[in-house]
């Protein structure tokens, strides 16, 4: 890894301290650094180098992965971290922190890397994208790359212009938009996962009946009202992270692909997708808001009545829509995108329903045929299972699922943010999202945000701690399917002790 000054502007923020210095520590840590670099962080609040680095130090025992009680070592990491003051609409601060980082590159002998790190409002995207420019801090002999977090704009309109305006200051190359979905362990083995020569014979429509991606959460709206009641569960999960699981599930990628192969293969995926008709998203599009409820044993309550909601709120904070890819590999398959928060359960996972459930004996009890599946437990448990039909010679030849599981122990697993600033120090695009994605994913829910706007679709109420509302139930049985989960001990009600088996929650 090159030695490189990572420019952190909103060092004083929330995702700094959650997410951006636990991944460094632990990249750290797994001697994944270069053993010389610089951060300089930056914020409008003052702060000296000691209580920057006290803050740091402080956020890492809160929230790294690993214990960050080894003084010494805390010490050996956070001496290469120093603070600046800098307004991001005062244009001598650009000029001033151009002074400091090429102090800091001389002092170090690193050359003149500089990886800025926007972890601040998508609002100052543009401002600060245009100080680096004309500051001259962009004009450097080493290379420069910009990582910005979502949103990548509210709609298509906005993205585009956003785009167009961070083009002036950095290359398509330089940008990597972070989704970190994309950073997650078990994402990023679905890439090799679809390419390895067992699994890419049977990724087609000739033996996959339907599939279905999840992303669960338990959790409301929290203190983000602010944002989430302008955005919903469209904008904030569906148009980024779960499209970025269909494309990287469904892209078909040959043997030994590279990040542009990569790009290229999602591309055509969102190319293939069959677009809706503003009128006709009710019919493919289940859109929800929570209201009172119970999870996890405890009552909450409606979002109309979560602090800084409106309590005549239309937003969605659930959606499930059926999408269908119009190509060779995927014409005729169902896919079934759902998210929500207030759940039963936090949960991301693809299920992958295959066709042709196993046959039963004509004595036996035709029904619990059950088709064969695989899935992909995402977050929080990582894991693989294969679940086949089969049926037990000692009980009269009922039917019998087998289990073939693969489960990775979680300590072990780098969070999301650890492979993403990896991948984006090493210059590695695979795992971040293009803007010919970002792009053709606006373009594509565009209908659906008109519809939510004009009401066309109606917005179901539903308790919080359910799988969402019973429409989405309805949404798969209109094509004789039911969602799959993970069934947990109580919920097996039909299913013999000791076995473990994925069951529907269907209300049909
Ligand atoms: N928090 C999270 O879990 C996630 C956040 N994100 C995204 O990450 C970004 C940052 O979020 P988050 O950390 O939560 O936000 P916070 O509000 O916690 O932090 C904002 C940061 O921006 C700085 N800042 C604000 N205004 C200015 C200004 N005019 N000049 C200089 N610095 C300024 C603040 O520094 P100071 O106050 O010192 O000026 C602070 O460091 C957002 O785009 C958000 O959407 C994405 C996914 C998850
Ligand atoms: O980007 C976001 O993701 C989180 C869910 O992430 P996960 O890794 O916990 O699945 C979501 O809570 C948040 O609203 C959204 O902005």
């Amino acid at each position: 890894m090159e030695p490189t000054t990572f420019v952190l502007f909103g060092a004083t923020g929330d995702l700094a301290k959650r997410k951006i210095y636990p991944a460094l520590y632990n990249l750290f840590i797994d001697q994944k650094l270069p053993p010389t670099f610089a951060l300089v962080g930056l914020g409008r609040r003052e702060l000296t180098d000691e209580s920057f680095q006290a803050n740091v130090e402080q956020a890492l025992r809160h929230f790294s992965r690993r214990e960050a009680t080894n003084s010494a070592l805390n010490k050996d990491f956070l001496r290469s971290f120093r603070y600046s003051v800098l307004d991001i609409g005062r244009k001598e601060d650009y000029v001033k922190l151009l002074k400091r980082i090429e102090q800091r590159e001389k002092e170090l002998c690193i050359s003149p890397n500089r990886l800025f790190y926007l972890s601040v409002g998508p609002e100052f995207f543009e401002t600060i994208a245009a100080g680096i420019e004309e500051s001259g801090l962009g004009s450097t002999s080493g290379w420069k790359r910009l990582v910005i977090e979502k949103p990548f704009g509210h709609d298509l309109h906005s993205a585009r212009s956003l785009n167009r305006k961070l083009s002036k200051a950095f290359a398509e190359h330089e940008i990597f938009r972070i989704d970190h979905y994309l950073g997650k362990p078990m994402v990023q083995k679905l890439e090799i996962l679809q390419q390895n020569p067992a699994l890419h014979a049977l990724w087609t429509n000739h033996y996959i009946a339907n599939v279905q991606i999840t992303a669960n959460e338990t959790v409301g709206v929290e203190e983000r009202a602010g944002y989430y009641d302008h955005v919903g569960a469209i904008r904030d999960m569906f148009q980024n992270h779960m499209l970025q699981l269909l494309m990287m599930l469904t892209s078909h990628l040959p043997n030994n692909s590279n990040s542009e192969m990569v790009r290229f293969k999602k591309k055509m995926v969102m190319e293939s997708l069959e677009p809706l008709q503003k009128k006709e998203v009710s019919a493919s599009v289940i859109r929800g808001q929570y209201n009172a409820g119970t999870v996890q044993g405890k009552p909450v309550i409606g979002y109309r009545s979560e602090s800084g909601v409106s309590s005549t709120s239309m937003n969605d904070t659930f959606i499930a829509a059926r999408l269908k890819i119009d190509n060779f590999f995927w014409r005729g398959v169902p896919f079934y995108i759902r998210t929500g928060k207030r759940m039963k359960e936090k949960s991301t996972r693809i299920v992958i329903e295959f066709k042709e459930p196993l046959k039963m004996s004509s004595q036996a009890n035709d029904d619990k045929k059950v088709p064969n599946l695989l899935v992909f437990e995402i977050s929080p448990n990582e894991g693989i299972t294969l679940q086949l039909n089969t049926r037990d010679p000692q009980h009269k030849g009922e039917f019998k699922p087998l289990q073939i599981d693969f489960h990775e122990s979680r300590d072990d697993v780098p969070e999301a943010y650890e492979n993403l600033i990896y991948d984006a120090w090493h210059g590695d695009p695979t795992f971040f999202a293009h803007w010919d994605e970002v792009e053709l994913s606006w373009q594509w829910v565009e209908p659906i945000l008109e519809a939510f706007e004009e009401n066309l679709v109606p917005l179901h109420l539903y308790e919080a701690g359910t799988y969402g509302p019973a429409e989405s139930d309805a949404l798969l049985a209109e094509d004789g399917y039911h969602w799959w989960f993970d069934a947990k001990p109580e919920q097996k009600n039909e299913i013999k002790e000791g076995e473990e088996q994925y069951v529907c929650n269907s209300t049909y």
